[in-house]
């Protein structure tokens, strides 16, 4: 049974509130000093606090101090606290130290019943997320339970004990790297080097000889023999990204590399023999590359033997609250702050914004945020984002714009669960391939149309 301690020091509350509170063992204690006693020997999920205590039962400074303390002990503790009737103020004082809901007396069986449902059942299910988030998921550091980024964690598990090329397609932002690292790190080479490279962020002309090497007195400046990314990475994987902005010069380079799997240093005449695995990223839509003729087909077809889309941020439903609850409490360490958690404003905004830098962005708002945070829960303002009030009267009745938003949502949706695959995603609606095609033409679902 779960335990849930009460702290009153009238006793006909106290029996008051253990016989409404059935099916929890519900404990007791009279002051401060016994609440924390309890607590720490019990660590009930949910606590029942009247902030009149003694010594100072006419005030609620005692009791505010037991919640300070309760919520210090135990940060994700419920506490309900308890006040006389008409004392708003001190209500709102304590939720703005921590507490989770009040309750003006008198006792209300059925409501406190209610209330005390509610917090057990949020505790329960922020413990399990913050377990879900501890326990290590199948692939390592990806955090998400959505069925969009299981499926993509699946694919990667999958292909982590072969040598597969594999590619990396998502938005900036939305954890291609972390991917690859997880491949790595769940493949046979995970002692080796993992190298990662960016092609978009080294000038062209430097691009080549970072990655593959030069010998001595190869240009003016080479002083010394040195490896390139592609030797460092022996044995390893070496990490690609933005594959997408790579020269086409260098890329039949490239090419002659993955099928041969040897290198020539700039500037070198032997052949150097590399083992390693290759996994490229980009968010660009390689296949119109290809077809305007700014990506080399083959080398396209060999860097994405199996290719994994990394859904973004905005589809990944709840992921978005589980993500921010794992960042917050990383920051809290991080900064020496003290914030509890977010506002249901604050993770309804969370929820309806777009995320256009995805994960990066979410990392960088919840940053400033916690810094920020005067209070003990994230506002939304504290993250820069502002609530869209869904005004139930507003909305839509005309049948005709009910069932497009419906479409649209289910197209999207089989989009994604199908890797961008357009047959698969007209297999999934029930739909062909040219009637997918004009629906999505006319909702102007753009980033459909191209790929992205
Ligand atoms: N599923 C995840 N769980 C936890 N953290 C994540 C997850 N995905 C990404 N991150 C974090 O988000 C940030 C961005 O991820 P990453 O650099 O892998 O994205 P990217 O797609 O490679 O971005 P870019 O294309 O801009 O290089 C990193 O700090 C990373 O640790």
């Amino acid at each position: 049974m779960d335990k849930i301690l009460v702290v009153d020091d009238d006793l006909g509350i106290q029996k008051q509130l253990k016989w409404s509170l059935t099916g929890y063992d519900v404990i007791f204690a009279e002051d401060r000093q016994s609440a924390i006693a309890q607590l720490r020997r019990f660590e009930p999920k949910v606590v029942t606090l009247d902030l009149g205590l003694p010594p100072d039962p006419a005030n609620a400074s005692e009791g505010l101090l037991t919640l300070e303390e309760i919520l210090s002990l135990a940060p994700q503790t419920k506490v309900i606290v308890v006040t006389g009737n008409n004392d708003k103020e001190n209500a709102l004082k304590a939720i703005s130290l921590g507490a989770y809901d009040f309750y003006q007396k008198p006792i209300d069986s059925d409501t406190i019943q209610i209330l005390v449902h509610r917090a057990n059942n949020l505790f329960k299910l922020e413990q399990e997320n913050r377990q879900l988030a501890k326990a290590s998921p199948a692939m390592g550091k990806i955090i998400g339970n959505s069925e969009q980024i299981q499926l993509a964690s699946r694919r990667a598990e999958k292909i982590a004990q072969t040598d597969i090329s594999t590619l990396l397609l998502g938005e900036s932002g939305t954890g291609k790297e972390v991917f690859a690292r997880s491949i790595h790190d769940h493949s046979l080479r995970r002692d080796k080097p993992f190298v990662a490279i960016n092609c978009a962020s080294i000038p062209e002309n430097l691009l080549e000889s970072e990655l593959f090497g030069y010998e001595k007195g190869a240009f003016t400046g080479a002083n010394k023999t040195t490896l390139g990314k592609i030797e460092t990475a022996q044995g390893g994987t070496l990490f690609l990204d933005e594959i997408g902005d790579m020269p086409l010069g260098l890329q039949a380079k490239m090419l002659r590399f993955l099928q041969e799997r040897v290198i020539e240093r700039v500037g070198g005449r032997s052949e150097i023999p590399v083992d390693i695995r290759v996994i490229c990223a980009t968010h660009r839509n390689l296949q119109s590359m290809v077809a305007e003729q700014t990506f080399r087909e083959d080398l396209y077809y060999r860097v994405g033997e199996i290719v994994i889309t990394i859904p973004p941020l905005r589809d990944r439903d709840n992921d978005i609250v589980l993500l921010a609850r794992t960042f917050l409490s990383q920051y809290n360490e991080e900064f020496n702050t003290k914030v509890k958690g977010f506002s249901d404003t604050a993770i309804k905004a969370m929820l309806q914004h777009n995320w256009p830098g995805n994960i990066r962005e979410l990392q960088n708002k919840l940053k400033s945020a916690v810094i920020l945070c005067e209070g003990t829960m994230i506002q939304a303002d504290d993250l820069g984002l502002m609530v869209k009030e869904e005004d139930d009267s507003m909305e839509t009745l005309n049948l005709r714009e009910v069932r497009e938003l419906a479409e649209s949502k289910a197209i999207r949706r089989a989009y994604h669960l199908s890797e961008k695959n357009m047959s698969r995603t007209a297999e999934l609606l029930g739909v062909t391939r040219p009637t997918l095609y004009s629906l999505i033409d006319k909702y102007h679902m753009e980033d459909i149309k191209t790929g992205v």
